[in-house]
């Protein structure tokens, strides 16, 4: 095994929860021609992949407002409940047809458990699409929990929800490390006082070094380090 890949080992109860769009799965592939087909609906312009960090990140509700948003036009409560339906429909058609997994994610994964890390997704999709999504990718039993958007009364940014899901996955949430993509995992896990690795890889409008998480890194054969270095500074 070479230097880049050796874990800490894992303290009593640790975790390590990731979030999934743009973090463990680049799924804007499947994601945007969703999103689009429902805003062609209302005669939208296609929002660009290099868009998508302005709309993903808070669940489909808010993405769906925020691409409103980003072409000024306006969208009655009404009109969002019904386009809401429309995009699930057809995401829930399509979720995992384009959708992979980052470079490196799979062999890290199989390197956390064979370590004894627990490991869970905490994602601001909708569950029951994330689980569809890891299931049709052969992969959901790898994660101990699965919490979505509407999971609890609470999401991210709020730290609960990270918390929360490493307690669901057995975890121990003062053991636990959080690894997101964009405002609402590392901001949540700030509020939670889990220390948070930042992938700069996903979709974010804001770049994550800007949002100052304790470790960036920018490929998941930079993760063992970056875990050893938060184990030693933050769990011993
Ligand atoms: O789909 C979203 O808007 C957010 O999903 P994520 O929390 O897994 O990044
Ligand atoms: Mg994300």
């Amino acid at each position: 095994m070479s230097a880049e890949n050796s874990l800490p080992t894992a303290p009593d109860g640790g975790t390590i929860v990731f979030d999934l769009d743009g973090t463990l799965v680049d799924s804007i592939r499947d994601l945007l021609p969703a999103l689009n087909y429902t805003i062609d609906t209302q005669g939208l312009a296609p929002i660009q992949a290099e868009e998508i960090g302005k709309v993903v990140g808070q669940g489909a509700l808010k993405m769906i407002a925020r691409a409103f948003d980003l072409q000024s036009k306006p969208l009655t409560p009404d009109l969002h409940k019904e386009l809401l339906e429309v995009f699930l429909a057809q995401y829930g058609k399509h979720t995992a047809e384009h959708t992979v997994f980052f470079d490196g994610c799979l062999p890290l994964l199989d390197r956390l458990e064979a370590d004894g890390w627990i490991l869970a997704v905490c994602t601001n999709k909708y569950a029951h699409l994330a689980e569809s999504l890891l299931k049709t990718l052969g992969e959901r039993h790898r994660f101990k929990a699965l919490t979505g958007g509407d999971t609890f009364d609470f999401k991210k940014p709020d730290g609960r929800h990270i918390a929360a899901t490493a307690a669901l996955a057995g975890g121990n949430p003062s053991a636990t490390v959080m690894v997101g993509d964009s405002i609402s995992d590392i901001a949540g896990a700030k509020d939670a006082d889990i220390p948070v690795i930042a992938v700069d890889f996903g979709y974010t409008d804001i770049p994550v070094t800007d949002l100052d998480p304790d470790i960036v890194i920018s490929h998941f054969d930079e993760f063992d380090a970056a875990l050893t270095a938060l184990v030693a500074q933050r769990f011993t």
